[in-house]
């Protein structure tokens, strides 16, 4: 068999990213993928394939829960599946079982900064669904942070960082803990 070209552990070993909406888990998780040549795989991107339609299409039909149940069968579709690079929509967290299934198929990295660091780095707000809740963002910054804390084996400060000193500061992590 051709040999990967980066480490392949016993059992699922797939690495989450999470983190708060426009944290850069899609960008960063991209990056390492193709520095590493690691293949790497979106969990919204799945859902939307797996649905044959867009992720406002499953809102706007069944709310948030349709979205975590989506994101349920997506995370099991990667069950069978080797050392993969996941970027995580952010409201993975929400769903005690969709976190039950990531620690149960690998290491969880969550990309912590500030609130304004994201909306900062929020281009396509069209792209994002749950966004018409912009009074509530705040409270659900609150909501949720603690809940990729919760989760996390390990937490990468954004706050004042490029996505590429993300990438950087988030592989060197990985790497020493063997994970890479
Ligand atoms: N190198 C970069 N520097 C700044 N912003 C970027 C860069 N690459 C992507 N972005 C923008 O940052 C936003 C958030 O990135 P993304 O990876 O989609 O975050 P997440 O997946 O956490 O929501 C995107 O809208 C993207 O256009
Ligand atoms: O916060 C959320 O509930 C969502 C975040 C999005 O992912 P990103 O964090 O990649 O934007 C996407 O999964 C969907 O719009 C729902
Ligand atoms: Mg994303």
């Amino acid at each position: 068999m051709k040999a990967p070209g980066y480490v392949v552990h016993k059992g699922c070993d797939h690495i989450f990213f999470v983190g708060f909406l426009g944290a850069g888990k899609s960008t960063v998780a991209r990056n390492i993928g193709r520095l590493f040549g690691r293949p790497y795989v979106d969990t919204d991107r799945i859902v939307e394939r797996m649905n044959r339609c867009t992720l406002v299409q499953i809102y706007d039909k069944g709310g948030p829960q349709a979205m975590y149940e989506a994101e349920t069968r997506a995370l099991e579709s990667l069950l069978a599946k080797k050392s993969l690079l996941v970027s995580c929509g952010s409201g993975i967290v929400e769903s005690q079982k969709n976190c039950s299934l990531m620690r149960k198929m690998g290491s969880v990295v969550f990309l912590d900064g500030r609130l304004s660091d994201s909306l900062k780095q929020i281009q396509r707000l069209d792209r994002r669904p749950d966004f018409d809740l912009v009074e509530n963002i705040e409270l659900l910054y609150e909501h949720r942070r603690p809940l990729y804390q919760k989760l996390a084996d390990f937490s990468v400060c954004i706050t004042h960082k490029t996505f590429d000193e993300v990438a950087q500061a988030t592989a060197q992590l990985l790497w020493e803990k063997g994970l890479l």
